[in-house]
């Protein structure tokens, strides 16, 4: 309901800079800045959302806090639509009415153009619920759009450019079997009895944290907001937003208890340090728990690291308010923390922890998404004594995934929670540091390594899930190959940086393992019993890889039983296996294609994982592209819920260099090389003729890689045609302009199509449905064709120009041909890197090359993004450079 619309006072006993608040239009609560210049410049809105059973009135001081630091830039809206009792009404409820409160503020402030969420608790599960209704995805592309108007069409969240998204102590993995609804103290008895009456205690919100709900027999609602469904982008919503922040109590949160991500995994996985835990959760065992929460946790946690988060924990182990931890987080009461003394009676500490709390609140909502990456050591400096509270901060893109590699906490003797807390001149733990490099039990001592932003993006163990697996000498040791070399073994500690272009002064940012064999492995040679399988579609060098991953484990490791699982995933269960030994094997890498055959679609997990089983299979490797490692992930996550001694390894394939983190795909350097024949061929025909124009089509369905350094290496061609860079064909700047200046100029032209380009406009003209392959690919129309013809009428029809039109598709010859020398050698080390891997006992990774030397990457780091050319760095100027075609950013009106 409108209650008043929002007015900006300044009454004349307002000093300049004085906060301000109003009733807004929705009901809630406005803080905004007194000075002149914020009622115009104020263009960033900040929702601050309660948690269960609170009110705005919870976020005042923080509202004020954020309005004070920057007056002129930011406009502050607590959310008023769902307090009290009203915060019983369930999720979804809440964030409807959360979502069209937003709206409402939009509408009344139309300088607003960037908006963040800062949310307590439940609070920060409606906030999630209500983005996903306020997402507004990027406009489709139309022809009106200009390429530069196309290149700015972002998602938005109702209309605004969506920063940062900050939870504070909210329960993401839900409450069940945590010991965390307030009044039960953490006893399981009575949690047990609660989760039976559940629906009367906490009403339909009770249900959607217990994941009891069920409207009609949907999954709980927490589940359902891991994906996108219907007109609610609840992941999009959330991968929308710039900067992803999850603040968290690391102990005595009364509330969360336990269930916030990085504490969840104490118990359960018990690789979280600098957890101080609650003593009466600790002691005793948790009974509350049901055999389906570990996999519904597990669905949260894996769901959720689909986007990256920065997690912020923050402790008052030591501090007297240390039982209102949920509240104190928020900085609830003003007079708590202002007058900290008088309510508690301790040391002033807390204020400055407090405050500081704030700052870091405050500085995330401000940051800009360039500015991220900057030190966080820097905002948390506390100048009191530090023996009361402290906060860790870990800068990492994935909280759930780092937990995969940290290790228990009594395996770190050397670093212990005080020492932590005594010995740091601040109160910034580094807790990838410190536990990062720690697998071989050979730990780093970083007693004095400042915080430098440095972060391990590690893969997982086999040992997360089977602690106790016997070692033994790598069979390396002794081997004639490896005698000479300074060290064999790759230090446990050495990783490689993902970025190698960094300022002075910058964060040392995202690192990665770095692959190779290990002093240790995890398996006895005479026991392994390897597969390899090929998915998705050919490329050059699979053949390579298979036969080196066969001789590298015959080699290197003695391993003689290896099979082959024909015709990919659906091969598990519905093939026969063929026997792999180097004999075998010996001359495959001269012969395009897989001889084990490959397929799209038939991925299931269940199955695959019991014919695992079923076989005794206890190395899996799995090459193929996207779709493949993402099934590789699902595949390496059900053997750990099972707990095999399996290791998962994943060696990426595609020709169309779609593969993030990677520097480039194998079988990419043969494809642009192939492609030069096709090209070359083009640029003969065309020449030896009269308004020759030659068209080669290429792959790449969403980058256009291959069409980019094919038309590099060449220097025949005149113009590139990307799925990245959107053309168009009339007028000022066209292709049609371009070819015509071209035919007049050199009496010839040869144009480069990647095989994703323009497809809007031949699903238009072809009024074709989108089809998808059996793997839930689009299935592309044809591109090469559609130009074509359009270039054979205008010329002809329209400029009376007769032309000679070639038009070549060399694209499944060129993915058919074997892989060249330099391929050859990459599919080498990547084979061997991932026999390296498996046998040390990593499982669930990527190998491949960062920066030039081989790295084991998380699966999910290599599935969440898709490597494409971006128009703004500088091959794709290179590229513009080297032809002369238009840029296509100034399509006419
Ligand atoms: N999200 C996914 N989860 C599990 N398996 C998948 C997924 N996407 C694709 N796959 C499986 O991976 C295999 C290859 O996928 P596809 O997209 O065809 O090729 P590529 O791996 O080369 O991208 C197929 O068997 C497909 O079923
Ligand atoms: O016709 P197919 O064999 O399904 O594959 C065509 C597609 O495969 C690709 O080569 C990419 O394959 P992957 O996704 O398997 O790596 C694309 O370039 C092309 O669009
Ligand atoms: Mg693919």
């Amino acid at each position: 309901m409108i209650t008043s619309l929002t007015v900006i006072y300044i009454s004349p006993e307002m000093k300049s800079g004085d906060i301000c608040s109003s009733e807004a239009v929705t009901g809630g609560e406005n803080v905004f800045s007194c000075e002149p210049s914020d009622v115009s410049s104020a263009d960033h809105l900040v929702v601050m959302v309660n948690g269960i059973l609170g009110s705005s009135e919870d976020w005042r001081f923080a509202a004020e806090q954020f309005v004070k630091s920057h007056p002129d830039r930011v406009f502050v809206h607590r959310s008023e639509k769902n307090a009290a009792s009203q915060t019983l009404d369930g999720v979804d409820v809440m964030g409807e009415r959360l979502s069209q409160e937003v709206l409402e503020v939009i509408k009344q402030k139309p300088n607003l153009r960037k908006i963040s969420f800062v949310a307590h608790s439940v609070g920060g599960l409606v906030a999630r619920y209500a983005i996903g209704r306020l997402y507004r995805p990027p406009r489709e592309k139309t022809e009106e759009m200009s390429a530069e108007t196309f290149e700015e069409e972002k998602a938005t969240i109702g209309g605004l450019v969506p920063m940062n998204f900050i939870t504070v102590a909210t329960p993401h993995l839900g409450s069940r079997g945590h010991k965390q609804v307030p009044f039960l103290f953490g006893v399981s008895a009575l949690e047990k009895v609660a989760v039976l009456v559940i629906r009367w205690i906490f009403r339909r919100t009770g249900q959607h944290l217990f994941l009891t709900d069920d409207d009609e027999g949907k999954p709980p609602l927490l589940k359902r907001m891991l994906e996108d469904s219907g007109d609610c982008y609840f992941m999009s919503a959330l991968r929308s937003f710039h900067r992803r922040v999850a603040y968290a109590n690391v102990g005595y949160d009364r509330i969360l208890g336990t269930l916030l991500w990085e504490d969840s995994v104490n118990e359960k996985y018990p690789h979280v340090v600098y957890e101080e835990r609650c003593k009466a959760c600790d002691l005793e065992q948790d009974s509350t728990k049901d055999d389906n929460t570990n996999d519904v946790e597990e669905e949260l946690v894996t769901g959720l690291s689909r986007v990256s988060w920065e997690k912020v924990d923050v402790s008052f182990h030591n501090s007297r308010s240390r039982f209102a931890a949920h509240s104190v987080i928020q900085v609830k009461n003003y007079n708590l923390h202002t007058d900290g003394e008088t309510v508690f009676n301790s040391c002033p500490a807390h204020t400055s922890l407090h405050l500081n709390v704030f700052l870091k609140l405050a500085r995330n909502v401000y940051q800009e998404f360039k500015t991220k990456t900057q030190k966080l050591s820097m905002d948390l400096t506390l100048k009191s004594p530090p023996n009361l509270h402290y906060l860790s901060l870990t800068k990492t893109p994935n909280p759930f995934s780092s937990r995969l590699f940290l290790k228990p906490i009594n395996s770190f003797k050397y670093i212990t929670f005080k020492h932590q807390i005594y010995n740091k001149n601040s109160f910034i733990s580094h807790p990838i540091r410190a536990q990062g490099l720690n697998h071989d039990k050979t730990p780093v001592e970083n007693d004095e390594v400042e915080d430098d932003g440095f972060v391990l993006e590690d893969v997982p163990h086999l040992t997360n899930f089977l602690p106790d697996l016997p070692t033994y000498p790598n069979p390396l040791e002794h081997s004639q190959a490896y005698a000479i070399v300074k060290e064999t073994f790759v230090k446990p500690e050495d990783v490689l940086a993902q970025q190698i272009v960094v300022q002075k002064g910058s964060p040392r940012g995202v690192h990665f393992r770095r692959a190779g064999p290990r002093k240790k492995v995890y398996f006895k040679s005479e026991e392994v019993k390897a597969c390899i399988v090929t998915c998705g579609g050919l490329c050059p060098g699979i053949n390579t890889v298979i036969r080196e991953i066969v001789c590298g484990l015959n080699n290197m490791y003695g391993v003689n039983n290896i099979l082959g699982i024909e015709g990919g995933y659906r091969g598990f269960y519905s093939k026969n296996t063929m026997e792999l030994t180097p004999k075998i094997v010996n001359d495959i890498h001269k012969r395009g294609g897989t001889i084990l055959q490959t397929s799209r679609g038939g991925h299931d997990t269940n199955k695959i994982v019991d014919n695992i089983q079923d076989r005794g299979i206890n190395q899996v490797y799995i090459i193929g592209g996207d779709g493949t490692q993402k099934g590789a992930a699902a595949i390496s996550k059900e053997v750990e819920k099972r707990r095999l001694h399996v290791a998962v390894a994943g060696i990426p394939k595609t020709i169309d260099n779609d593969i993030a983190v990677i520097d480039k795909s194998f079988g990419f350097d043969t494809a642009v090389e192939e492609a030069q024949r096709a090209i070359n061929a083009a640029h003969v025909e065309v020449e030896s003729v009269d308004n020759g124009v030659g068209i080669v089509k290429l792959m790449g369905r969403y980058s256009g890689f291959i069409a980019m350094f094919a038309t590099l290496a060449s220097r025949d061609v005149d113009c590139c045609l990307i799925p990245e860079s959107p053309f168009y064909l009339e007028g000022e700047g066209g292709l049609y302009e371009y070819v015509q200046q071209r035919l007049k100029e050199n009496r010839h032209v040869v144009i480069v199509l990647a095989e994703g380009a323009g497809q809007e406009y031949v699903s238009e003209s072809a009024n074709a449905n989108v089809e998808k392959d059996a793997s839930g690919n689009k299935l592309l129309l044809d591109i090469g064709l559609w130009l074509t013809q359009k270039i054979k009428d205008h010329f002809t029809t329209v400029k009376k120009i007769p032309i000679n039109m070639k038009y070549i598709d060399p694209t499944y010859m060129i993915r058919a041909v074997p892989s060249n020398a330099s391929d050859n050698i990459y599919c080498t080390l990547l084979a061997q890197s991932a026999v390296h891997g498996a046998m040390a006992g990593y499982s669930g990774f990527t190998v491949g090359p960062v920066n030039s030397r081989h790295a084991y990457i998380p699966i999910g780091r290599v599935t969440e993004t898709t490597n494409v050319v971006k128009l703004t760095d500088r091959m794709w100027a290179r590229l513009l450079a080297s032809t002369n075609q238009p840029s296509f950013l100034n399509k006419p009106k």
